[in-house]
C-alpha cells in the first residue's frame, strides 16, 4: 500500500490552472522532498490532498484511502501555518487540543514527551505569541506528531531555524521514518532534501518536472562530474601527449602545472585519467570528484 497516491490531480483558479493533472506515488517509509520554485504550486498540491482545499479534478488516496476522507486524516499529521496558532494559548494548550481534535486525547506525558522531541520543554507553558518564529515551527511539528501519525505533511520544517535545531528536526525527521512513517516535506533548502530525503520530485508550473532518488536525478545529468587533480610537474615531452589525451576525455577546464579540472560524463573515466597522468610521468597527488548537487539539477531546467 502505498502512502500517497494522486492520479491527474489538478486545480484551477478560474482560468488559472495552478496544478496541471499531477500523478505522483509516494511509498509507505519514504521521507518524500518536495520542490518548487515560489508560485510552482506545491501547497496547493498538498492543500489538495489534507482536504484545504477542493480539486477541480483527479483523484487522491492517502495510506490506501481514496479522498477527502475525514476518518484517514486522524492518521495523518500536517503542520499547520505557523500563523495560525493561537496567541493567548501554550504550547501545552495547542497539543492537547489537537490531539483531542485527532481524537487521540494525549496525555499530559506524551505532549511533555513530544514537546522534547522538539526542544520545547522549557516553553510548554509559555504563550504561543511569545514563542520566536523558530520555536512556533517547532510547535507546528509538534502538532503535526502529536496524534502518532503514519504519513506527517511538513511545509519548510526548519525554514527560520538556527542550525542546533535543524540537526535536530532532521533527526527527529529520520526516527519518525525509523518507525515505519511517511513523511512528506517541502523545503527551499536543497542541501537539506539532498540530506535526509529518500525520494524528491521537483514542480514547475503546476507538473512534476523531475522526481526520483538523488542518484536518479544525477544520472540525468553525469556529463558535470568535475574531477580536480593535484600532481606533479608534468615533463616536458609528455605535456602535448597529455593534454590532447585530456580535451579527449572530456571538458578541460583548468590545467596548470600542479592542478587540472576536467567534467567527464563518464565515472569510469576517472581511473583512466589518473593512468595518463602516470603514464606521462606525473604523480597524482589527490583526486577530488564532485557530482552534480541539486543544487545544478534544480536550476538546470
Ligand atoms: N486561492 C487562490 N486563488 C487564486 N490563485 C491562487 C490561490 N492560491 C494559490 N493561487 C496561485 O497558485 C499558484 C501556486 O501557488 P502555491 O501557493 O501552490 O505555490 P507554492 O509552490 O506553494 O509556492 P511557495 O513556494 O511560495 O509556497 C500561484 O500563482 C498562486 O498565486
Amino acid at each position: 500500500m502505498n502512502a500517497i497516491e494522486a492520479k491527474q490531480l489538478s486545480k484551477a483558479y478560474g482560468a488559472h490552472q495552478v496544478v496541471m493533472g499531477m500523478d505522483l506515488t509516494v511509498r509507505k517509509g519514504e521521507i518524500f522532498g518536495f520542490l518548487g520554485r515560489n508560485g510552482a504550486g506545491k501547497s496547493t498540491f498538498i492543500n489538495m490532498l489534507t482536504g484545504i482545499i477542493s480539486s477541480s479534478s483527479g483523484t487522491y488516496s492517502l495510506l490506501g484511502v481514496e479522498g477527502p476522507d475525514s476518518k484517514v486524516m486522524k492518521r495523518v499529521g500536517v503542520m499547520p501555518d505557523y500563523s495560525s496558532l493561537y496567541g493567548s494559548w501554550t504550547a501545552l494548550d495547542h497539543l492537547r487540543f489537537f490531539s483531542e481534535l485527532s481524537g487521540a486525547r494525549a496525555s499530559k506525558e506524551k505532549c511533555l514527551e513530544v514537546l522534547r522531541s522538539v526542544d520545547l520543554l522549557l516553553h510548554a507553558n509559555k504563550k504561543a505569541g511569545k514563542l520566536s518564529f523558530g520555536m512556533k515551527k517547532k510547535l507546528g511539528i509538534a502538532q503535526a506528531i502529536i496524534h502518532d501519525p503514519e504519513l506527517i505533511f511538513l511545509d519548510e520544517p526548519t525554514s527560520g531555524m538556527d542550525a542546533e535545531s535543524v540537526i535536530l528536526i532532521h533527526r527527529l525527521i529520520k526516527e519518525l521514518q525509523k518507525q515505519g512513517k511517511t513523511v512528506f516535506m517541502t523545503s527551499h533548502n536543497l542541501d537539506e532534501v539532498e540530506k535526509i530525503c529518500s525520494r524528491i520530485a521537483i514542480m514547475r508550473d503546476g507538473v512534476i518536472d523531475k522526481i526520483g532518488t538523488m542518484e536518479e536525478l544525477r544520472a540525468f545529468y553525469r556529463s558535470t562530474i568535475t574531477v580536480k587533480i593535484k600532481h606533479s610537474t608534468v615533463p616536458k615531452q609528455e605535456q602535448a601527449k597529455l593534454k590532447q589525451w585530456l580535451e579527449s576525455a572530456g571538458s578541460l577546464l583548468e590545467h596548470g602545472d600542479a592542478y587540472t579540472v576536467i567534467t567527464i560524463s563518464d565515472e569510469n573515466k576517472i581511473a583512466e585519467i589518473i593512468r595518463a597522468f602516470t603514464q606521462c610521468k606525473a604523480d597524482v597527488l589527490r583526486v577530488e570528484v564532485e557530482e552534480p548537487s541539486l543544487e545544478e539539477i534544480f536550476l538546470n531546467e
